[in-house]
This record gives structure tokens, sequence and C-alpha cells, in this order.
């Protein structure tokens, strides 16, 4: 589009006289109607491109889920990093999330779910930016259903409420939705921190703030894969007997070499009622760990008590690109 460098005719209307105003104008919108043709032959060019990377990912490969969250990140720091102009990049983020969202259902259509209740409204908001106007958004009763909804196949995202502490002593049907996730191939997994375009605030970098768990607010869930974008939060639980404080779970995950943040901690819903013993009660604790890491990856199992640590084991559930800061 070299057209657009060109000086605006308008410019030159500020000091010409009517007729040359209106002269300008006329050229400009002739101008713009230019440009519309030229991005719209774009799109329909690149909706063709998109449809070779369908037949490329395979039917077992889309069927799971068209979304790919990474891509969608290493795309937008590309074009944050050329990005000059009046337009706001945050208008151009969310005109390509719109056409992400768009191209991805050509692919395979999916529907997204929202997590009901306190936050519903952003969450909502959050998702339409996220995944674009036409596709659509359901209100489950709570984070808990939203998540069965993503395992079950009826919706292939779930927008969620950044993860919580559990509840001491909560009964198991109340646990925090974070305690559903487990390793089991093709489960639903964290796959996003929403929004991926942030504002600054404060003096906290945008990395830090996700890593520590107060950036987010919302995470989405889906059975997509999760491959590194350059720049990961990894996500694992850890599982313990008893009470693990925060120190000790940073600790352990420096001393395997991870630079590691817990971000919930909740009685282990799964571990039953004659176990509940208040405080020694088995615990799962959600750790964020600075960086890509692979479920396979031995510095997992290095925290584990065989190797002198506080846990039982260390399982991934997911991760996001660290978003992007403006
Ligand atoms: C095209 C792809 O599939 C989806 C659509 C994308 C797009 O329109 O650019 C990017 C990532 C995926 O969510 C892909 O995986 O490359």
């Amino acid at each position: 589009m070299s057209a657009s460098t060109k000086t605006p005719p308008a410019e030159a209307a500020e000091t010409g006289s009517e007729t040359d105003k209106v002269t300008d104008l006329a050229a400009a919108r002739v101008e713009i109607d230019r440009i519309d043709d030229e991005i719209h032959d774009l799109l329909m060019a690149r909706a063709e491109v998109v449809g070779q990377v369908a037949a490329a990912k395979g039917p077992a490969l889309l069927s799971a889920s068209p979304i790919r969250i990474e891509r969608e990140a290493q795309m937008l720091r590309r074009l944050v990093a050329r990005h000059k102009g009046p337009l706001p990049f945050m208008s151009v983020a969310d005109l390509w999330h719109e056409l992400i969202a768009a191209m991805t259902a050509i692919q395979a259509p999916f529907a997204a779910t929202i997590a009901g209740g306190d936050g519903a409204v952003q969450r909502f908001d959050l998702a339409r930016q996220q995944f674009g106007s036409s596709i659509p958004v359901t209100v489950a009763e709570d984070a808990r259903n939203a998540v069965r909804q993503v395992a079950d196949g009826s919706a292939g995202v779930a927008v969620l409420p950044a993860p919580e502490n559990g509840q001491r002593g909560a009964k198991p049907g109340d646990a925090p939705w974070w305690t559903l996730l487990n390793r089991a191939e093709g489960s639903p997994s964290i796959v996003a921190a929403l929004p991926f375009v942030v504002a600054a605030e404060g003096d906290a970098p945008v990395r830090r703030r996700y890593l520590a768990g107060d950036g987010p607010r919302a995470v989405v869930v889906a059975k997509a894969p999760r491959n590194p974008s350059g720049d990961d939060i990894t996500l694992v639980v850890s599982t313990s007997s008893g009470f693990v404080s925060p120190d000790i779970c940073g600790a352990a995950f420096e001393k395997a070499g991870l630079s590691a943040w817990r971000l919930a901690f909740a009685d282990d819903p799964h571990a039953g009622p004659e176990t509940d013993k208040g405080a020694g009660a088995p615990q799962l604790h959600l750790i964020a760990i600075d960086g890509h890491i692979e479920g396979d990856d031995e510095r997992l199992s290095l925290m584990d008590t065989r190797h002198g640590g506080p846990f039982g084991e260390t399982y991934p559930v997911g991760g996001y690109p660290v978003p992007i800061g403006l």
C-alpha cells in the first residue's frame, strides 16, 4: 500500500479555496476507496491461504482446536515492531483478532463460552475482543461448567477468571476451576491470558505482572496444542501431602533451575474426605514458570519428595504467551 505514504490531499485544503477543499475531499475519498479495494483484495487472498493452512493441519489437529495462540502472539509481536503513524496499535490488534478469529472459523467453526458470575460482563468483553464478533459466545453457569464444556467439546474455548485460591475445607464440587485440569492427552489446558495487548500500567513490566498472576484479567482454556511463541509463561500443578508455603514452592523450583511463582493453591479435590485433615490436607499448587517448559522436562521432577523436594508430582496444565505491553 505504497500510496498511503503520499501527502494526504486534505492537508493542502487547509489554506485553499472552497472549491479546492471540495476537490481535495473528493480526491481523498477516491484514494480511500482505492485503498479499501486493496485491503479487501488482500483479505480475500489471505482467506485462500488460510484454507491451505487448514489442509496442512489435517482433520485430526483441526478437530482438537484450530486455534494457535502462539502463532497469533508472534504475528502481533511482529506487527507492533513495525507499527507507526496515528492509528493506535490497540486498534490494529483488535482488527487482527477479529480477522484471525474469522479466518480460524473458516478452518473449523468454534464457539466460546464464558464463566458466569462476578466479572462475567468483563469476560464477555474480553472474549469478543480476542475471538471477534462472528463467534457464538454463551454464558456458562460458572467456571467449572465452562471447563467441562471445553472437555466435552460443546465449546471450543472458555474464558475464565484468573486462577484463585480454594477455600480451606471446601467440598470437591466447590474447588477452583483450575483443579479440573489434568495431564490426560487431549484434555483442556490454559492457552492464553487476556487481554493480549495491554496498556502499560505502573512500573512493573508486563511479563513480571503476568508471571506473578496479577496481570491477566481472564484466561482461556482450550484443547489447542501449546507450542512456544518465543516468550512464554508455563503453568504447572504440583501436588503436596500437606501445607507448603509460597516461599518453599519458589525455593523448590529455584533449586531445580526454574524461576517460578505460585499463583494459587487449593485443597486437592481428588484426595477424598477421609484425607481432610485441615492444614494437613493434600493440596494442589498452581505455579507459573518463566519460559516454555515441555511436560516431559526432567526439571519438573526435581521438586518431588523422592528428590528431597516438597511435592508429590508436578504436571503441566498449559501456559500463555507473554502479552504485549504498550
Ligand atoms: C492460519 C492459522 O490458523 C489460525 C488462524 C490464524 C490466522 O488467521 O493468521 C493464525 C493462527 C491460528 O489461530 C495458523 O495456524 O497459521
